[in-house]
């Protein structure tokens, strides 16, 4: 029996294109071949879906699974939670919620400007729970064989997991100076990334202010990333380049990161609704609805 179609709403977390799922009430999953097919109607085109499950954990308002746009699950996404938040939140009445997720649990609160607060959970600098092909003493700074790239900074990156894998290169000039479309996914793809990785272009400008571009495993340039903004910082503040509280600027704006004395990274930003619809999470077929 064919099962019904599940809404879902467009939204965006400071420009990175999110779909977020109503999967509720439901026991199937969003295929990667309905990714696919999602990714591929200019109108709905996105860098994640955000499928919103009903909870598996006493204690969790939901269970959240992330889809990359190649069809592809990631463990972790800042800016999909903002917009999760703020979905439940206008749903609910309330601002706080607690969600499971393959990245561990992780806390939400919409304030009263409108902001959007994720608890991302705690970093892991091993190289083995990146992961990373080979072992690394250090991982603050890793050199990497890339080949004859145009770009020697591009071969020494930070790297760690919140949840997911990311490697931050830093550079002292322009970030947009740099081809990231051509880099990206190059170093994604990279062999010592097993699990393939989110690459950043890094400038930290003061302390507590740096300049970034991601190229996102699964989904390519996007305005901005979340869990990269995290990345950023905490790479910073563990090399000395930064504070552990700094406002990160995004193609899509700013975002602003801390590393808590807890060790937990927070992230602060805005999400955004633009329209709704429904779709059949098996085929990715999907209709716009009529209602704002
Ligand atoms: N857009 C995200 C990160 C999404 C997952 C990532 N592409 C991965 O595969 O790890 C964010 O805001 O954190």
């Amino acid at each position: 029996m064919a099962l019904s179609n599940a809404p879902f709403l467009k939204m965006n977390g400071l420009g990175n294109q999110i779909i977020v799922a109503d999967m509720r009430g439901r026991k199937d999953r969003v295929t990667p071949e309905a990714a696919i097919a999602i990714n591929a109607r200019v109108e709905t085109r996105f860098d994640q879906i955000m499928a919103i499950h009903d909870a598996r954990m006493p204690g969790t308002a939901n269970y959240v699974e992330i889809i990359n746009s190649d069809g592809s699950r990631a463990q972790a996404c800042g800016n999909g939670m903002r917009c999760v938040v703020q979905f439940l939140s206008a749903e609910q009445g309330r601002q706080r919620f607690t969600f499971e997720t393959v990245a561990g649990i992780l806390f939400g609160e919409e304030a009263e400007t409108g902001l959007v607060t994720v608890d991302m959970g705690t970093p892991k600098f091993a190289w083995y729970d990146i992961p990373l092909a080979e072992e690394f003493a250090d991982t603050r700074t890793i050199e990497l064989q890339i080949g004859p790239i145009d770009a020697p900074v591009l071969h020494s990156p930070s790297v760690m997991s919140i949840g997911n894998p990311h490697a931050t290169f830093w550079v002292k000039d322009d970030v947009w100076s740099y081809a990231l479309d051509r880099f990206g996914p190059l170093l994604e793809n990279h062999p010592i990334f097993p699990e393939r990785a989110n690459i950043g272009i890094a400038q930290v400008v003061e302390p507590d202010k740096i300049i970034l571009r991601v190229w996102e495993r699964g989904a390519g340039l996007t305005e901005a990333c979340g869990t990269a903004a995290c990345a950023a910082l905490v790479n910073g503040a563990r090399t000395r380049r930064t504070a552990r509280k700094a406002t990160v600027t995004l193609p899509g704006g700013d975002l602003v990161v801390e590393w808590q004395a807890d060790d937990r990274v927070t992230l602060t930003g805005p999400a955004e609704f633009e329209w709704r619809g429904e779709f059949d999470p098996a085929s990715g077929a999907w209709t716009r609805s009529k209602a704002a």
